[in-house]
């Protein structure tokens, strides 16, 4: 018989709604919470707030065979729950550290559910966090359980795993990821985890079960090595430009080296997204503030100096939306038209030009913040969508242009579109017979 549990999945957002969905699609019957009551109505009615590929056909299946409920109300999505995952926002705070407000919040909420022997379901336990957080929250998070009183016999193993998807192929990275990484030394703890992830990794890739310092501090080390490379790239761009070399053949010449690889080579304007930036600061010795060196987009001198070499006002536009970090992208209710407070500038997520992001989910990040390049493949990406506006402004504001090209070649996942160099060449570089460089 298929291995069925119960699982509650805190935060219904980018990463909530599609671990959600994913193991509501292996057969688990999945409660999705969120505080947002607008989002649940919507969810609760059939309708998806982004849009992913894959994402509505497993959505669909598991609703119409009742695996897949959306709520407001925390006591009933985790009553039944053995598995309580917390997807919740950690935006980066004044000093680039983790805000873990909501993820501290919703501890106590469900320490508080734990203590109150109003809930029926299992008196073992395990509360997940799949937010990326500093190393030490584990700790943290269980004190937040040890300062109440549970009702006799309940264990809680607090459980660290963290989350590796990225927006544009969220569904096949959930689905097949490379690795599923857990963090726990608690031997049962470990076991149910193990089993719930198996069927994720029946094609070989590993399930590592580590402590859960190691599992924090995995996450923020693969970021920060990704923005590393981009970086670095980047800077390699800037030479490129400076000595007459081309940067999309260097960066063929320097991939086929199998120590270095393909993936995460392309230089652009400098990344932007609320997430590499929390990689690249969020860990420290303490996991609180520390600083590792890598380019961000706003502020960069490339940045600066393609903007210069952009034709018009065009690069001083450009320069003006910073990209937004994630304390932009808003948390809860989406931010209403006009309020620019906390999009550094740029428009407000029901802007017109910010159609296409928001149906992504990302609601703030609009109007030309220079990543995600993907967002310009087209309004047939989105369902029911016009991301034409959104695509305009972006092509015009900003000063990469962008070749479709899979960085993995035929077959593999990294489908994205990437930024290439830009302004230097008006030739765009397109995909070779074999979905290759073309190069
Ligand atoms: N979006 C991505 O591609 C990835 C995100 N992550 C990490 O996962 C975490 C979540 O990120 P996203 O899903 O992108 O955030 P999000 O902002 O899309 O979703 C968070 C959701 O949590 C809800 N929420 C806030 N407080 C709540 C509470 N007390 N109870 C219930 N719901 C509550 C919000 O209303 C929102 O719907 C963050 O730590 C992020 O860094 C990790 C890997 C990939
Ligand atoms: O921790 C996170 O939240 C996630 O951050 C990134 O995922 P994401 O931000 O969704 O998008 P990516 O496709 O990784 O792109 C990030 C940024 O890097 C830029 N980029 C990416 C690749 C590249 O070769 N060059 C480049 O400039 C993109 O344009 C974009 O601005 C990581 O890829 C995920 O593994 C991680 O889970």
């Amino acid at each position: 018989m298929q291995f069925s549990m119960e699982i509650a999945v805190i935060g219904t957002g980018y990463v909530g709604l599609v671990s959600g969905t994913c193991f509501a699609e292996m057969g688990h019957d999945v409660t999705c919470v969120d505080i947002d009551e607008e989002k649940v109505a919507q969810l609760s009615s059939g309708e998806l707030p982004i849009y992913e590929p894959d994402l509505e056909k497993y959505f669909e299946r598991a609703r119409s065979e009742g695996r897949l409920h959306f709520t407001t109300d925390l006591a009933e999505g985790i009553d039944g729950a053995k598995v309580i995952f917390f997807a919740l926002p950690t935006p980066p705070g004044e000093d680039g550290s983790a805000d873990l407000t909501y993820v501290k919040q919703a501890a106590g909420d469900v320490a508080d559910l734990f203590a109150s022997g109003t809930l029926q379901g299992p008196k073992q336990r395990i509360v997940v966090n799949k937010s990326t957080v500093p190393v030490g929250t584990g700790e943290e998070v269980e004190e937040v359980f040890a300062e109440r009183s549970l009702e006799h016999g309940t264990d809680v193993a607090v459980v660290s795993n963290p989350e590796f998807l990225r927006e544009g192929s969220a569904v096949e990275d959930f689905m097949k990821p490379d690795r599923v990484v857990i963090g726990t030394e608690i031997e049962w703890a470990a076991e149910e985890m193990e089993r719930l992830y198996e069927p994720f990794v029946r094609q070989g890739n590993p399930i590592l079960t580590v402590d859960r310092r190691s599992a924090e501090m995995i996450k923020y080390a693969a970021n920060s090595l990704l923005a590393t490379r981009i970086s670095f790239m980047n800077e390699i761009a800037n030479v490129c430009e400076r000595v007459g070399a081309n940067v999309d053949k260097v960066r063929l010449g320097i991939s086929k080296d199998h120590r270095i690889g393909a993936h995460f080579l392309y230089a652009g304007i400098g990344f932007g997204g609320g997430l590499l930036p929390e990689g690249r600061e969020g860990a420290g010795p303490e996991g609180r503030g520390g600083r590792l060196r890598a380019e961000g987009a706003g502020g960069h001198p490339r940045r600066q100096r393609l903007a210069a070499a952009a034709p018009g006002d065009r690069g001083e536009r450009a320069l003006r939306r910073r990209p937004l970090r994630q304390e932009d992208r808003g948390v809860g209710p989406v931010l209403q038209a006009g309020d620019r407070r906390h999009t550094g500038g740029a428009l407000p997520c029901n802007h017109p030009r910010a159609t296409g992001r928001r149906r992504r989910g990302r609601r703030v990040r609009s109007g030309g913040d220079g990543d995600h390049p993907r967002d310009l493949r087209g309004p047939d990406r989105v369902r029911g969508g016009d991301v034409r506006g959104a695509r305009r402004g972006r092509r015009a504001d900003h000063l990469h242009r962008v070749a479709r090209v899979s960085a993995a070649g035929p077959g593999q996942s990294e489908k994205s579109s990437r930024p290439a160099d830009c302004l230097r060449r008006a030739e765009p570089v397109r995909p070779g017979p074999d979905g290759g460089d073309g190069l």
